[in-house]
């Protein structure tokens, strides 16, 4: 890569301009000081809504603006293994990547290349002994470095090797050995593969069909994690220069037909960066799709609770083979009595929102509870001597606190280290980046921990009428709550799905 990170950013800024994109307000994209590589910051007073820059569509990288699909698929020979490819959004876009990156000079998109990242922080790339850092958090199992791995060995090289042509080594790329064989080695495939899905997952959006009419489009509009979506991704030069730091956000891209549109979404001061919004993430999923965590994250941050563990917890013995059991009846007695098969259970519950494979504790605020009602209403069925006509309510009786309870020591045994631990490790500092970023990350879940505990402790003593203690107990963690959520469960038969219909008929009027 030729030239100081100015000059590159410089030269980026030069092409973007060349190839249509339109800087509309005072901002400039530079160095951070702060350690978060480039963003962009206003060089004079901006206003709300002011749109800051556009970029027309025809400068996305993206499989649509590459000529890679049409070279590798012809419509005389259709090759599924290649069409399989270009299925996916996520591997259409990491191949194109490949493709222009291999291009060199020869690349419309070269000088963007130049100013994107080839090294990342983001969960992928630690080591095992940097990932032992984090368990006890879930995020761990999210990472998915060895089926990513399979994925591109068993569909991403073969259809590059079948293309030797389309994707050679480029002569630096190997340093002394830069004149032997250019055709791609599987380790190179699977490393370039690692490198531009990284890219996509923190820089990348997803790309909306949108007409002149509805130009407000997604929400967000970052590239979302699912698998299954099939919104085409692309990369949005200059619009994913922008950090982000949760609620600091201050614009947004909003996506027309014709082109894309960066505008502020508050006033902003000169001398102020410019902040996207990445979604309220908790900080084990900034830490692995972004590489990176700030305090003002932490209010997103969540433990998960798998469900089997809800089980155990509830039933202490209870087999797997039992709570099938009392789900089947449970759905045998509300549909009908041709649905045996457990997937059509685990949809049924999945359907009234109640089934997940593992539900999300999070900080209590003075308006909502560590525990998802999800959680409470499984755990007071779990708990039901009989199959019950309907779903019960999400209260707390007694029996319930105490499940509650082991479910929070259960879950807070799976961290090898305690919160005071990882306090005192952040305080005595020198700590590496990687691992200061996971004592974070799990000394935030287990704060998480700590005011479920809190709020449990609060009902409890509210269900044995010493409300007072919970006023004492509580104070400092905000989370006293209001006297009507504090249900006991009795009127457990009152039906969670019938709540729910209640509630979106009221909001329907
Ligand atoms: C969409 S890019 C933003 C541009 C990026 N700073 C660059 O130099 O290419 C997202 C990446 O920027 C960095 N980043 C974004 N916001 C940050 C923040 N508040 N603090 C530290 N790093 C941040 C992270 O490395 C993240 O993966």
């Amino acid at each position: 890569m030729a030239g100081s990170p100015e000059q590159r950013t410089n030269a980026f800024m030069e092409w973007l301009v060349s190839n249509g994109g339109v800087i509309n307000s005072p901002i400039k994209l530079t160095d951070s000081e702060t350690g978060s590589g480039r963003g962009v910051y206003a060089v004079g007073d901006i206003a709300e809504d002011e749109v800051l820059f556009t970029i027309p569509r025809s400068a996305v990288l993206c499989a649509e603006n590459s000529d890679l699909k049409s070279k590798m698929i012809s419509k005389d020979i259709p090759d599924i293994k290649v069409q399989s490819v270009f299925e996916s959004s996520w591997m259409e876009l990491i191949v194109v990547m490949i493709y222009e990156f291999l291009q060199g000079a020869n690349s419309r998109w070269k000088p963007y290349f130049d100013i994107l990242p080839n090294e990342f922080n983001s969960l992928m790339f630690w080591s095992k002994g940097e990932l032992e850092e984090l368990r006890g958090s879930t995020v761990l199992e999210k990472i998915g470095r060895e089926s990513t791995d399979l994925g591109f060995c068993e569909s991403l090289v073969p259809v590059l090797k079948d293309f030797p042509e389309l994707f050679r080594c480029l002569p630096y790329m190997r340093g002394s050995t830069a004149t032997l064989e250019p055709t791609l080695s599987d380790d190179e495939i699977i490393t370039l593969a690692h490198r531009m899905g990284s890219t996509i997952m923190a820089y990348a959006f997803d790309l909306e069909k949108v007409s002149d009419e509805d130009p407000e489009g997604d929400d967000e509009g970052f590239v979302s994690d699912d698998e299954d979506e099939v919104m085409p991704k692309g990369m949005v030069p200059l619009a994913d220069m922008l950090n982000a730091d949760a609620d600091r956000n201050n614009a947004r891209l909003f996506q027309t037909e014709s082109g894309l549109e960066m505008r502020s979404t508050k006033s902003i001061q000169k001398g102020e960066e410019l902040f996207n919004d990445y979604g309220p993430l908790p900080r084990s999923d900034l830490l692995r799709r972004y590489g990176y965590i700030t305090d003002n994250y932490a209010q997103f941050d969540v433990v998960e609770v798998a469900f089997h563990n809800i089980v155990d917890a509830a039933g202490g013995h209870l087999e797997l083979g039992e709570l099938e059991a009392r789900v089947s009846s449970l759905h045998l007695t509300i549909g009908g009595p041709n649905h045996t098969l457990t997937s059509e259970k685990i949809q049924f519950l999945d359907g009234e929102g109640l089934y997940d494979s593992a539900y999300d504790l999070s900080h209590p605020s003075p308006s909502s509870s560590a525990f998802p009602d999800e959680l409470l209403i499984l755990v007071n069925l779990l708990l039901l001597p009989q199959i019950p006509r309907k779903l019960p309510k999400p209260g707390r009786a007694p029996q319930t606190i105490a499940v509650l309870r082991r479910i929070l020591e259960a879950r807070l045994k799976e961290y090898p280290t305690k919160l005071e631990d990882d306090e005192m490790l952040l305080r005595d500092g020198g700590l590496s980046l990687r691992r200061k970023m996971a004592i974070e990350v799990r000394l935030g879940e287990k704060r998480v921990l700590k005011e479920a505990w809190l709020e449990i402790e609060g009902d409890n003593a509210r269900s044995e009428g010493n409300e007072h203690l919970m006023d004492v107990d509580l104070q400092g963690w905000g989370v006293k709550r209001e006297a009507e959520d504090c249900d006991t469960g009795k009127g457990d038969m009152e039906s969670w799905g019938e709540k729910r219909r209640k509630k979106s008929s009221d909001e329907s009027q």
